[in-house]
């Protein structure tokens, strides 16, 4: 079999990772050995599990049997496409039929690409190869556009994706999810006293500092609008993000950045909340970054939720 070399640039440098959806399991096997060495592979033998599949581990591809009992093909692929948080996976159908209206059935459904068994594992290959090139170059380019042109974070838009995805997983395995809001304070008077440029710069410092207290790869900083920061802790309680918000506030503080608008250093003050879900968590530790500011700024405050 002539080799094609498969692209390896899949987000954060993991290998591509292929989904084989089919009811028989003989014709995994046969996909499976094509893909095998260069691909991390994921199978599932019905629709549900392979809808399972692509919600907790999002892969780039699924090559995707039309012909399966309950779930079939198309409506696997309409319920990819109608997901927001899953439509960036490419479908190739792998079907038997090779009659033009089920082609554009399955095209129309959103699919990328079509392949008809038997199939040729040098065209299998080849088209498996084209899809993930384009599917690692579309992920590049959402990569670019979530991210917070002057501080590098990710941007608000990134956080509001990724807190429906993990209100959606803390939902369902009941883990705990945190939230926390940080605000620099007194930041007009910094920029008055010094320019925006230099306002720029010293967001610029925050950020970095609030980055470097954060441990764990599933964390996620953003930056939420202004001079406002959010962090979405997955897998962390309510003492577990006080703790984190703590060293933020200690952190930012140690950079001991001089602000003439109040005659000390800059400080940040920082919200709060956790629980099951996402929905209102934002909101709240929205209240307890204002009962921060209300005790005196340069503090954490939270709301039980
Ligand atoms: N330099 C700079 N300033 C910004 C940026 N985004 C927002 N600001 C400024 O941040 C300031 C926020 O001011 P306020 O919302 O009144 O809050 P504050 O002065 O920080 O006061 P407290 O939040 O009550 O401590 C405004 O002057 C904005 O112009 C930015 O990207 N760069």
């Amino acid at each position: 079999m002539m080799h094609i070399a498969l692209p390896g640039h899949a987000p954060a440098g993991r290998r591509p990772r292929l989904l084989l959806v089919d009811d028989q399991p003989v014709n995994i096997q046969a996909l499976h050995r094509v893909f095998a060495t260069d691909c991390q592979v994921l199978m599932a033998t019905d629709g549900q599990r392979a809808l399972q599949l692509c919600r907790d581990r999002q892969p780039d591809v699924v090559l995707l049997d039309v012909q399966m009992p309950g779930m079939d093909g198309h409506e696997l692929c309409a319920e990819l496409k109608a997901d927001p948080l899953l439509r960036g996976i490419a479908v190739i159908f792998v079907t038997a039929q090779d009659h033009p209206d089920d082609e554009t059935r399955g095209l129309d459904a959103g699919a990328a690409d079509f392949i008809t068994k038997p199939f040729n594992p040098t065209v299998v290959r080849a088209r498996v190869r084209t899809q993930l090139t384009l599917k690692a170059q579309s992920d590049l380019l959402r990569e670019l556009a979530f991210v917070d042109g002057l501080t590098g974070v990710h941007n608000r838009r990134h956080f509001d994706e990724r807190l429906l995805a993990e209100s959606r997983r803390a939902q369902r395995t009941r883990a705990p999810l945190a939230v926390v809001l940080a605000d620099v304070d007194h930041f007009k008077r910094y920029n008055d006293a010094l320019g925006h440029l230099a306002g720029d710069d010293c967001l610029r410092r925050v950020a970095a500092a609030l980055r470097s207290c954060l441990r764990r790869p599933t964390d996620l900083l953003a930056r939420y609008g202004g001079e406002e920061f959010v962090c979405l802790l997955p897998d962390t309680d309510l003492a577990g993000a006080i703790g984190v918000a703590q060293l933020m506030e200690d952190t930012v503080r140690a950079l001991a950045l001089p602000h003439p608008g109040v005659e000390g250093c800059v400080t940040i003050s920082l919200g709060v909340s956790a629980g099951n879900q996402g929905t209102g968590l934002v909101e709240a530790a929205d209240r307890a970054m204002y009962l921060a500011k209300a005790a005196g700024r340069g503090r954490v405050s939270w709301v039980e939720s």
